[in-house]
């Protein structure tokens, strides 16, 4: 038996999801002019990158990448996600506390229970973007010369959304 030859065609990418990559976060988003209630979610990620493999034979280091991960999840855990460019939610951050305004509705929590997120809604599609985003910036050098990042956000069982970001070719604006 003869074993094959590296292909040149062959392409690789390494994901990384585990049990403890949750956070538990609430949220509310507006449909339409409706806007849900308070609620939470235990919000699952995974992370994927895609591209030609370094030095060390790795695509990306898959600790590097869990551990980058990790902290940004652990960020938003045990906290209130607010969108704060969403054209008709109205957000005050006044010392300690924030308020929070939709028409008549008023919410008024700690700060430090609040993650201020740059995105318009707190959708589980803008939420992967932001972490895809914002994992791309933390991990800088060593996503260098790869192709794309994929991040994947279960915000329900079996309800999954995922962005995925290129990395060559020019830097898009950030959450626009
Ligand atoms: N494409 C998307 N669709 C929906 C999103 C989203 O982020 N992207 N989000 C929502 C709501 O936030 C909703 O809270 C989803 O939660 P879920 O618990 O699944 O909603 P249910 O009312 O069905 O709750 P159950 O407890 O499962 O009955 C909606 N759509």
């Amino acid at each position: 038996m003869t074993n094959p030859a590296p292909s040149p065609l062959a392409s690789f990418r390494v994901r990384v999801t585990k049990d403890h990559l949750v956070f538990s976060a609430a949220h509310f988003i507006t449909i339409g002019d409706w806007c849900e209630r308070l609620h939470g979610h235990n919000w699952r990620v995974a992370a994927e990158v895609a591209g030609p493999l370094d030095g060390n034979h790795f695509v990306v280091d898959f600790i590097a990448l869990r551990d980058q991960l990790q902290k940004l999840v652990d960020e938003l855990d045990h906290s209130l996600l607010v969108p704060m460019k969403h054209p008709d939610i109205q957000v005050n951050v006044a010392g300690e506390e924030v308020e929070i305004r939709f028409q008549k509705r008023r919410w008024v929590i700690p700060t430090d229970e609040c993650r201020l997120l740059p995105i318009a809604q707190t959708t589980a599609e803008l939420l992967a973007q932001y972490l895809a985003q914002t994992l791309c910036e933390r991990m800088g050098a060593a996503l260098k010369g790869q192709t794309s990042l994929r991040l994947d956000v279960e915000e329900n069982f079996g309800q999954w959304a995922i962005c995925e970001l290129p990395l060559a070719g020019p830097v898009p604006d950030r959450l626009e």
